[in-house]
């Protein structure tokens, strides 16, 4: 059936201030600029590409309806989403909590929006209204911990939505496959205590957060051994990621048999993306959601739902998510990547010795997931 695609216009109204990436100051002569690096004008260009391809014919549109407080509460503390709702009140809004994650007068309001959407996205799948789903929502949510909000996300929508599932849907096992090319933290900081949840990251290692998302850390108590970290050396390109899917992602995910598979959706490990040193271009994201709309068909009858999270190449996101969306629908709009031939021509496709290393050191892993 038809594959259910999520965007707003509120989405594209974050407010990222005047920084570049700090904000500006004539202290460090950090000076002003037009675009943050997480501008929203980024995924509103990619909603664009995706209407003006005419592949948004081909979706079933969902209406994001904002989260209620308590979705949010089943992640996050009162404390955190108080803090959010007061400094969303201010003037100039206020920031998700590590200073770096500003967010205007208002911004709760979006950002109950996104976790909304991703919870309308989970819960169309699982009632079967569509096959799977594409909700290209912001401000995004994976590095987002139970008390405190980090690295541009304010509330952790992937984790909102897995436990929506759980509690709400009454589905057993959630798997959340990470491919955005910064660690995964907040599922691990959420749910690395229960088996209920299986949490891979897929990520360039130390990248962001710089001290997290090391083989070694597998969750605890119930949970060891849900929580699978794949760190990668920097450079990685398709060779890299498809290698990490096969011999890793995949057979955790078959191993744990889940009963819906979220993917964090970013496209930062892109070529193009200020924020990441990797090499993924247009066709290796679509061969990863490939390889997981196969494996969903095997393993979770089907569910499968994307949530965006990072990806700051204005020019070049639309062209990542346009691929994967395509992919997810079984349509192909004829649209052809134009920035296929230079980028191509850079490299990265080829899996190098020691990315297979690293990627290997992290496969035995699999074997204490059941
Ligand atoms: O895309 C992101 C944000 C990473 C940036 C947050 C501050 C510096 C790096 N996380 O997935
Ligand atoms: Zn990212």
């Amino acid at each position: 059936s038809t594959m259910g695609y999520i965007w707003n216009t509120l989405y594209g109204w974050t407010d990222t201030g005047s920084g570049g990436l700090l904000p500006p100051s004539t202290d460090s002569l950090t000076q002003p600029i037009g675009h943050h690096v997480a501008h929203p004008d980024t995924k509103r260009r990619m909603h664009e590409l995706i209407s003006a391809s005419g592949l948004i014919d081909s979706l079933k549109q969902i209406d994001a309806a904002p989260a209620a407080e308590a979705d949010i509460l089943r992640v996050h503390d009162q404390s955190h989403y108080d803090r959010i709702l007061a400094e969303s009140a201010l003037p100039k809004g206020g920031d998700a909590g590590d200073g770096v994650s500003p967010f205007g007068h208002g911004g709760h309001r979006i950002a109950m929006l996104a976790a909304g959407g991703a919870i309308e996205a989970v819960r169309t799948v699982v009632e079967g209204q569509v096959s799977n789903a594409y909700a290209l929502i912001n401000p995004p949510g994976h590095h987002a911990e139970r008390s405190t909000g980090r690295g541009f996300c304010t509330f952790n929508n992937g984790a909102v939505a897995a436990a929506y599932a759980r509690d709400v849907l009454g589905l057993k096992r959630v798997a959340i496959v990470d491919w955005d090319v910064h660690h995964g933290n907040g599922a691990q900081d959420i749910f690395g205590g229960t088996a209920e949840v299986l949490n891979i990251s897929v990520h360039q290692d130390r990248c962001f957060p710089s001290d997290s998302g090391f083989r070694e850390e597998r969750g605890h108590g119930e949970g060891f051994g849900y929580t699978l970290n794949v760190p990668l050396p920097p450079g990685g390109g398709s060779g890299a990621y498809e290698y990490a899917f096969d011999t890793v992602v995949l057979p955790a995910v078959r191993a744990y048999k889940p009963d819906l598979i979220i993917v964090a959706s970013g496209f930062d490990a892109s070529i193009m993306d200020p924020l990441a040193r990797m090499m993924m271009r247009s066709e290796g994201f679509r061969s990863l959601v490939r390889k997981l709309v196969d494996l969903a068909a095997e393993v979770s009858q089907g569910r499968l739902v994307c949530l965006q999270e990072g990806g700051y190449s204005p020019i070049y996101v639309p062209f990542c998510g346009l691929a994967v969306i395509e992919e997810m629908a079984g349509v192909s709009t004829g649209t052809q990547d134009a920035y296929t031939p230079i980028l191509g021509a850079m490299g990265g496709d080829k899996l190098l010795e020691h990315e297979r290393e690293a990627i290997d050191l992290a496969s035995v892993l699999v074997s204490d997931i059941h």
